[in-house]
């Protein structure tokens, strides 16, 4: 399970204070896939940032299977929004870069990034730099490396947005079938409402109240079944969270 107990969290900006979060609570269970979602500033990057180590709680505590984030930590991935590419290497070492750089992989790494490059998909670009991949093709690098780690949670920070909508309805059901292989527990920002329904199997609503306030949770047990996004459950919950996000956007007096 993760904890995020009695939390706060401020940004220091010269002589202005931003608090983004104030005693701030979330468990997610081992294997979920919560989607944070809410509009623009309310903070769910910095939750991520949090969640990965990068970032520290003001006050409070969060801890990660039993552990309390002390740092960043090997077992978890974090996908940014920029992919996180190296331009400078190929495909085939970007993906290989993790293993690298953690000295712990002793044996050889090859036949594991070949076998993620497989499965992603980009044994015919695996020699091409960043800047000769689309979109689509960036994101699967990114993947790739994250999963080459083996982590037992994955962060990741609006990993479909750039790209177009057939792409990433294909990136989407990769993510899907990448969370239920391998029982990973994830936690995914999205604008979409369509994907935060069609990947969550916990949707957060957050919003921008200084601090961020969660104005919804939705439990979303269907996730993952074939054909959910045709169906009507699927319609009803999209419409649930596109009403919170609507009336999150009224002032109290207007609710
Ligand atoms: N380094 C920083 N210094 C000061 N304030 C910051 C910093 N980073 C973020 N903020 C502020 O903290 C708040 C939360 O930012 P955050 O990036 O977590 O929001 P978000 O919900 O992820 O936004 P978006 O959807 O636009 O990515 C915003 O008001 C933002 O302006």
């Amino acid at each position: 399970m993760i904890e995020v107990s009695h939390c706060d969290f401020i940004y220091n900006q010269g002589k202005s204070q931003v608090k983004v979060y104030d005693d701030f609570n979330l468990t997610i269970e081992r294997g979920e896939s919560l989607v944070l979602i809410g509009p623009s500033g309310c903070g769910k990057s910095t939750l991520l940032y949090l969640l990965s180590g990068l970032l520290k709680p003001t006050a409070g505590n969060i801890k990660i299977f039993s552990e309390s984030v002390k740092g960043t930590r090997q077992k978890t991935a974090f996908i940014l929004q920029e992919y996180g590419l190296f331009p400078w290497l190929t495909v085939e070492q970007n993906v290989s870069l993790g293993l690298r750089v953690r000295h712990t992989v002793k044996r050889n790494y090859k036949p594991l990034v070949e076998e993620m490059i497989r499965k992603m998909g980009l044994g015919e670009v695996k020699h091409n730099f960043p800047s000769q991949l689309s979109g689509g093709q960036r994101q699967r690098v990114a993947l790739a490396r994250a999963l080459t780690l083996q982590p037992d949670l994955l962060l990741m920070d609006e990993p479909l947005s750039a790209l177009d909508a057939l792409t990433r309805e294909r990136l989407q059901g990769l993510l899907l079938e990448i969370w239920q292989e391998q029982r990973l527990t994830t936690v995914l920002v999205t604008h979409s409402i369509e994907e935060a329904v069609f990947l969550g199997s916990r949707i957060l609503v957050l919003l921008d109240g200084r601090p961020t306030k969660v104005v919804g949770e939705i439990s979303n047990p269907l996730v993952g079944k074939p054909g959910y996004r045709q169906t009507e459950e699927f319609f009803q919950k999209t419409s649930y969270v596109r009403s919170l996000l609507e009336r999150g956007g009224l002032d109290e007096s207007a609710r």
